[in-house]
């Protein structure tokens, strides 16, 4: 029997493939007293060794797949199930005490990860991540769970998940994963991000998909309508794939329009960028042919590693990303790490509301080093190409200006150094909190451009969390109190002769984009992968027309009415 699950549309596209389901094990450890320790020992060292065999074969892979960079942790890992140090004292206690293994292994790790984090060495804290990590694989062995290796697959499958981090997204192998379903989340949590610059179909937010699907199970990911369907029957699977079809002819049309510039039909250009997260991406966006880079998400440079970057290769990677777009604007945002972009091995304390807590630019002010080798890398790549620079979650004028003024003394810094830096750097803020939006008027006095991050604006303006399907009827980016915000951070920018930009989902949303271009944007960043079906339907929209509902639209009372008004007038569907 075929069975229909709906969720959160994440990431367009058809696929279909066999379940692979991504466990999050439950890892309560429990203490019994044994009665022959040689033989309790002996079963400790035989999940020692599994956890070795397993270790060393997913560095190979990674090493083949990934580069020695992302392989290079788990040799760490391999590092510590080695090391006399801490096995030693597991035996002992196993001994000592009579207790059973996972007890002990439990014990002794929490001890060596609470002394390692208390010390203050970056090395030490590192170790800690490590032992945590290599903690998880042994008591898995011992406590007889399967835990999965994302990583080792190596067939086609759709990932079933309970939720996806970020750095669970950036492991995902594109070869063989083509698409994923999760329980939670929501259209702009971070996975989803992922998804749409991987191009890989995904539903998010389906509240049961794991416990409705199986391993094996064939399963169809509607990333266009927001379906999951497990196990269809013929019919259903052919017609998924005439919907497939489709949707895939209706791209090498867009494709058509991948050298042209994006004008509308009354001849106004607006700019078209997209949205990268690691260099890579820039094959996207170019293949795509956006015309700038309207936002580059720094923090995937630190995630999925042990360490934080060096100035080096960051320095490396924004100068690839400059070169390889030849002089167009990239707009690069510096670290915006916090919510629900974990960076464990900067061990920060577990916060009750992390995406109101210490988090990018606040995080970013206080630790300083880490800020100031970020800004460094980034000036020194900026003669390779047309940087902007942008901070994200400014609440304050202070903030930015404190940001700014620590740009600018790393910038003299380099030039009394001898180093080239680019003499015109524009900076700029990111608008995702709604202090900073109603004082656009104050902010535009003092940056070069606004980019406006509807991702974080809409859930604070509305209290709703972005990652929380529950509450994401209310996550709402036509709701007339988002679009008045919108439209005064544009305003206030023109004012004040800078440009207005959005980098937040919103920018290459069907319904959004003749709002927008009504309401005046400069600059829409978005999805690679969404920037022809955007480019399509802005030549088609007149910017004066769309200006003409302006006042209408920013006065009516509810989202309903917005949206009813809009697919009415532009004959949307
Ligand atoms: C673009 C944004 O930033 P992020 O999605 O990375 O939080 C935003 O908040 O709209
Ligand atoms: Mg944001």
């Amino acid at each position: 029997m075929s069975k229909n699950i709906t969720g959160i549309a994440a990431s367009s596209g058809i696929a279909i493939a066999k379940a692979y389901r991504l466990e999050t094990p439950n890892f309560t450890v429990e203490k019994y007293d044994i009665t022959d320790p040689q033989a309790e020992i002996e079963r400790f060292e035989a999940a020692i060794v599994k956890a070795k065999g397993e270790l060393e074969q997913i560095q190979a892979h990674a090493l083949r797949e990934l580069g020695e960079d992302k392989a290079a942790i788990f040799s760490a890992h391999l590092l510590v199930l080695s090391d006399p140090e801490l096995l030693n004292p597991v035996k002992d206690k196993i001994k000592a005490e009579k207790v059973n293994a996972e007890y002990a292994w439990n014990e002794t790790t929490s001890m060596f990860v609470a002394m390692f984090e208390s010390m203050n060495n970056e090395y030490m804290k590192e170790r800690a991540a490590d032992i945590r990590d290599v903690a998880k694989r042994v008591l898995a062995h011992l406590l007889g769970i399967a835990i999965s290796n994302p990583s080792l697959i190596s067939e086609e499958v759709i990932i079933i998940a309970e939720d996806l981090t970020p750095s669970d997204t950036a492991q995902l192998n594109r070869q063989y994963v083509k698409g994923f379903a999760t329980d939670i989340g929501g259209r702009t949590s971070h996975s989803a991000i992922m998804a749409r610059s991987l191009e890989i179909p995904a539903v998010v937010g389906t509240k049961c998909a794991t416990a409705e699907i199986q391993n094996g199970d064939v399963v169809i990911i509607d990333g266009l309508d927001g379906q999951v369907v497990v196990n269809p029957s013929s019919d259903v699977l052919a017609h998924y794939e005439e919907k497939r079809e489709r949707f895939e002819k209706q791209k090498a049309e867009w494709a058509k329009l991948v050298h042209e510039s994006t004008v509308t039909s009354d001849g106004h250009h607006v700019e078209l960028a997209a949205n990268i997260g690691t260099p890579e991406d820039v094959k996207g966006v170019l293949a795509n042919g956006a015309e700038g880079i309207g936002l580059y998400r720094t923090e995937f440079l630190y995630m999925g590693r042990s360490e934080l970057p060096t100035e080096e290769e960051q320095f490396e990677a924004y100068k690839v990303v400059l070169e390889q777009m030849q002089g167009k604007p990239v707009v690069v945002r510096t670290l915006d790490i916090g919510g629900d972009k974990e960076l464990p091995y900067l061990d920060l304390p577990k916060e009750m509301n992390p995406f109101l807590g210490f988090r990018a630019i606040r995080l970013c002010l206080e630790m300083q080093d880490m800020f100031r080798t970020q800004l460094r890398a980034l000036l020194r790549a900026s003669v390779y190409g047309n940087l902007k620079i942008m901070f994200p979650m400014i609440a304050t004028l202070e903030e930015f200006r404190q940001a700014k003024a620590i740009l600018l003394e790393e910038k003299e810094k380099l030039q009394h150094e001898g180093i080239p830096v680019a003499e015109e750097i524009e900076i700029g803020m990111m608008v995702e909190i709604p202090a900073a939006a109603v004082l656009a008027d104050q902010f535009a006095k003092e940056v070069d451009f606004f980019s406006i991050g509807t991702n974080d604006l809409i859930q604070y303006t509305m209290a709703a969390d972005r990652m929380n399907e529950r509450v994401s009827y209310l996550y709402q980016p036509y709701n007339p109190a988002i679009l008045r915000l919108v439209h005064h951070v544009i305003e206030a920018a023109h004012k004040e002769g800078k440009w207005a930009g959005m980098c937040g989902e919103m920018a290459g949303d069907e319904l959004a984009i003749p709002i927008l271009l009504g309401l005046g944007l400069d600059e829409f960043s978005m999805s690679a992968t969404s920037v022809l079906r955007a480019r399509s339907q802005m030549k088609k929209l007149s910017k004066t027309e769309a200006a003409s509902f302006k006042e209408a639209i920013l006065s009516m009372s509810t989202a309903e009415e917005v949206v009813a008004f809009v697919k009415q007038t532009f004959h949307i569907e």
